[in-house]
C-alpha cells in the first residue's frame, strides 16, 4: 500500500457539479469568466443546488425561500453575547452558531431529500444573518433586519453596516460570493462530504466545513493576506520584507494552489476590483502593494496568487473588519458545500481510505510496572 501525502492527485468522488480543468473552473459546465460577470448569487446557489440555471419564476421563487428563512432563533443571537465576543475569532463563533442552528430546527434528523433541501435553504439564508448579527454585536450594535427586496449581496452589505451599499459595492460583493461559491473537492468541500457519508445530519456537515476553511492554509487565508498587506504598510517596504519572508522561506499567503498550477482563474475578477475599490476609497496603496508582491512572488517562485490574495484588499475596500474574511468565504462557499452534501446524499457511500502504516512492528505488551 502506498500513500499520497495531502491525497495529492487522488481522485475521491465524481460530481457533478464543479470541475477544474486545465486551469479552466467551471460551475456545471458554466466557465467562472461567464458567472463572474452575468450572474448573481442566487442564480449561482439555484445552478449549484440544481445543475441548472433557474428560469425567472424559480428564481424569484428561491429569493423569496431565503428572504423567508434569513431571521435565526433570539437564543442564538443571545449566545454571541455570552462569552468574549471580543477575543473569540468569528470563524469560531460561527462554527458553534451554525451546528446551534440545528438544535432548533426540527427537521434537523429528517433525512428524506424534501427535507435536506429545506435545511439547505434554511442554511444558507441564515448564515448571512449569524455573520452579520455577530459582527455588529461585537461593536456593541443591534443586528439590523433584512430587507426582503435587497439581493443576497446587498442584504449582507447593509446588515453589517445598517446602510445600504452603492451599486459598485454590491457589484463586488456579488463577484466575491459568485466567485467563493464553489471549488470542486477543496479541503472543506471534502469534510462537508465525508461528514455526511457516515449518513449524518446537514448541519453536521456545514459545521465540520467551516472547521476545515478556518485554518490559513484554505479561507483563513484571506484574513492573513490583509495582515501582511498592514504589516508592510507601504509599497516602498515591500520589496524588503517579502524577500526576507521568501529567504527564511515563510510562505507567502494568498499565493500557490494545490491544484492550479498557471494561475487562479478567480484572481483576475478580484484584481479588477480591487483596483477599482481602492480607487474610488482613495487607498490605491492596498492595490498597488499587492500587485508589487504579486510580481515578485510570481517573478521570483513562479507561484501565481490564488482567490484569497486580491479578496483582501477589496473586502478591505467594502469596510468589513479583516477578521469577518474568512466568515465571508463561508457565506458564500455554504452553497457549494451544500450542493455537495445533496449530491453526496443522493448516491451515498462511506468514505473511509485506508492509512499507510510507518509505526514499529509487532511488539510485547510489558505491563506497566516491568516498563
Ligand atoms: C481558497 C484556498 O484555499 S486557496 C489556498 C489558500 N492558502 C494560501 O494562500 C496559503 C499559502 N499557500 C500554501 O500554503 C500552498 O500553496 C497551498 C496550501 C495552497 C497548496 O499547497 P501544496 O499543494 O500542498 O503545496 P506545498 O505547500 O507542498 O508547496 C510546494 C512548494 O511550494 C512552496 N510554496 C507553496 N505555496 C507557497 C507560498 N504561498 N509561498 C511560498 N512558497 C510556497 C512550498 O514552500 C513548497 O516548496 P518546497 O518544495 O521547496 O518545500
Ligand atoms: O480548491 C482548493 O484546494 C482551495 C480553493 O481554491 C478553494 O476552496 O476555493
Amino acid at each position: 500500500m502506498t500513500s499520497s501525502k495531502g491525497l495529492e492527485g487522488v481522485v475521491a468522488t465524481q460530481s457533478a457539479i464543479s470541475s477544474i480543468i486545465d486551469d479552466t473552473l467551471t460551475y456545471v459546465g458554466y466557465d467562472i469568466d461567464d458567472l463572474a460577470v452575468n450572474a448573481s448569487f442566487e442564480e449561482v446557489i439555484y445552478l449549484l443546488w440544481h445543475q441548472r440555471l433557474p428560469k425567472a419564476a424559480e428564481l424569484a421563487e428561491l429569493k423569496q425561500q431565503l428572504a423567508d428563512n434569513m431571521a435565526v432563533p433570539q437564543a442564538v443571537l443571545d449566545h454571541f453575547k455570552t462569552y468574549d465576543i471580543q477575543n473569540v475569532h468569528p470563524m469560531a463563533a460561527l462554527r458553534t452558531a451554525v451546528s446551534m442552528l440545528g438544535l432548533f430546527d426540527e427537521e434537523a434528523e429528517v433525512m428524506e431529500p424534501e427535507a435536506n433541501y429545506r435545511k439547505a435553504v434554511k442554511i444558507q439564508a441564515k448564515i448571512s444573518t449569524l455573520v452579520t448579527a455577530f459582527g455588529r454585536i461585537r461593536s456593541g450594535k443591534e443586528p439590523v433586519a433584512p430587507k426582503t427586496d435587497l439581493s443576497f449581496a446587498a442584504n449582507f452589505l447593509y446588515m453589517l453596516s445598517g446602510e445600504l451599499p452603492e451599486a459598485i459595492e454590491e457589484e463586488a460583493f456579488n463577484k466575491a460570493l459568485v466567485l467563493h461559491a464553489d471549488h470542486e473537492l477543496n479541503a472543506s468541500t471534502f469534510t462537508a462530504r465525508v461528514a455526511v457519508a457516515t449518513l449524518s445530519d446537514v448541519y453536521s456537515g456545514v459545521t465540520a466545513a467551516i472547521g476545515a476553511l478556518k485554518g490559513p492554509l484554505h479561507g483563513g487565508a484571506n484574513e492573513q493576506v490583509m495582515k501582511m498587506l498592514t504589516e508592510i504598510g507601504s509599497v516602498e517596504n515591500v520589496d524588503n520584507v517579502i524577500h526576507e519572508k521568501l529567504a527564511n522561506k515563510e510562505k507567502i499567503m494568498g499565493f500557490g494552489h494545490r491544484v492550479y498550477r498557471n494561475g487562479d482563474p478567480r484572481a483576475k475578477h478580484l484584481r479588477e476590483m480591487s483596483q477599482k475599490l481602492t480607487k474610488i476609497r482613495g487607498e490605491e496603496k492596498w492595490y498597488d502593494m499587492s500587485v508589487k508582491i504579486n510580481d515578485i512572488v510570481t517573478g521570483e517562485k513562479n507561484l501565481p496568487p490564488n482567490v484569497d490574495f486580491y479578496s483582501a484588499s477589496v473586502y478591505h475596500s467594502l469596510n468589513i473588519d479583516h477578521d469577518l474574511f474568512t466568515p465571508i468565504f463561508a457565506v458564500s462557499r455554504t452553497s457549494g458545500w451544500l450542493a455537495h452534501i445533496l449530491e453526496q446524499y443522493s448516491n451515498n457511500r462511506l468514505i473511509r481510505p485506508r492509512a499507510e502504516y510507518i509505526g514499529p512492528g509487532m511488539q510485547t505488551y510489558v505491563p506497566v510496572e516491568e516498563r
